[in-house]
């Protein structure tokens, strides 16, 4: 039995965010393969491979902090109940190489005078800070801000933050205007000349843009990717989808010689990065488009397709496109296996042969579930 993770913020009912805080991580997983095993029980005829366990501490790659307190002391963690700033910055499932670029933004924020939002009164600048790891230890800083008042006195000081920090590579500042409960605008404007933060998973370069969605713990992302390459080597595809294919993690593992892999996916900044890290790599047969993956039009039948929506998982449109087309193999990589289960149950023409759960979320009830279906 493993030790369960202790967190002051938690005990002191300061954050309760990591709601299964405190239970050791053993029981945390063999809960989740329980959860998953209950909502897939229609299926018994699929293997379940052993759960891919995480480091229950220091796994996620990326921070959201919401700005408080004052110029003079500004506050980085959460809101509490009365609006007022939280420090997190000692946050124990953000990575080593987050937590400890907190202090240093904090001091900057103070040094270039930018007043955080106060939220009941509407006033201040700055909303939030949203940080972001590479495994190789660069850093993606964004200042999330509610108009350019403080972008002089940023730039202006910057050269201090990055002689702390020279593992930022990226820093921008996004515009958030309108006062809405949202993490970031539509703006981004650069505040240095790297524009992507590459992110190296063995052998697989990956370039992430400001604003494009990549998975929260690396270690498990690379798992994944490796175990959808495993099952669409062992079908040998000609033409494979990657719907939903964000930065294009899955389409880039998945690239072999002799095969094409086309990637759809919904966000701009997401399909610039992953175009980017195809032609990085000099891999011509893997294309990406913008485009609303739940239209798709099996006009050009793939021989295998992967997926990885969102929570609110395919619809039933997509199913029904799907469960209508010839495509033989579907590889459906899920973060809620509520809606897996019913998209699944959805798409009768496919049987589950082999199902995974990677434990992308530590701490919490989350999880992400790997199906293999092939065409019954
Ligand atoms: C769970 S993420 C998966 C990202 C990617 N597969 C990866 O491994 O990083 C879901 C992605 O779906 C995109 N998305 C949401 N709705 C979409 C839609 N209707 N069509 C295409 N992409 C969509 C989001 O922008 C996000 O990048």
């Amino acid at each position: 039995m493993t030790t369960a993770m202790q967190c002051d913020y938690f005990d002191g009912g300061v954050c309760r965010s990591c709601t299964l805080m405190g239970t050791p991580y053993d029981t945390q997983l063999m809960a989740k393969m329980e959860h998953a095993r209950g909502l897939l029980a229609a299926w018994p005829d699929a293997r379940w491979l052993p759960a891919m366990a995480s480091s229950d501490r220091g796994f996620r790659n990326r921070a959201k902090m919401v700005v408080g307190g004052t110029a003079d002391n500004p506050t980085l963690g959460i809101l509490d109940q009365s609006q007022r700033g939280v420090d997190l910055t000692l946050c124990g499932i953000i990575s080593a190489g987050l937590r400890a670029a907190m202090a240093p933004i904090v001091s900057f924020i103070a040094l270039a005078r930018i007043v955080p939002y106060d939220v009941p009164a509407r006033r201040g600048e700055l909303k939030h800070v949203l940080l972001t790891e590479s495994p190789d230890g660069a850093l993606m800083l964004r200042f999330v801000l509610r108009s350019t008042e403080a972008l002089g006195r940023i730039r202006k000081h910057l050269p201090s933050l990055l002689a702390e920090l020279p593992q930022l590579k990226v820093i921008t500042a996004n515009l958030l205007p309108e006062h809405k409960a949202v993490l970031e605008g539509d703006e981004e404007i650069a505040l240095t000349s790297g524009e992507t933060l590459t992110m190296p998973l063995d052998g697989v370069l990956l370039h992430l843009r400001p604003g494009s969605f990549f998975q929260t713990n690396t270690q498990i992302a690379m798992g994944l990717y490796a175990q959808a390459r495993e099952w669409i080597d062992e079908v040998a595809p000609r033409l494979v989808w990657d719907l939903y294919c964000g930065v294009g993690g899955f389409a880039l593992y998945v690239a072999a010689p002799g095969r094409r892999v086309h990637g759809v996916e919904v966000s701009a900044p997401a399909v610039e990065s992953a175009r980017l890290s195809a032609s990085g790599a000099g891999l011509k047969d893997v294309t990406f488009a913008v485009g609303d993956a739940t239209a798709l039009s099996t006009a050009e039948t793939p021989d295998a397709i992967i997926v990885n929506p969102p929570r609110r998982g395919l619809g039933e449109k997509l199913c029904a496109t799907l469960e209508a087309s010839g495509i033989p193999t579907i590889v459906y990589s899920s973060c809620n296996a509520v809606t897996l289960a019913q998209d699944i149950a959805a798409m009768p023409g496919y049987a589950p042969q082999r199902i995974r759960l990677f434990d992308m979320f530590p701490q919490t009830d989350h999880y992400e579930t790997m199906v293999l279906l092939t065409r019954r």
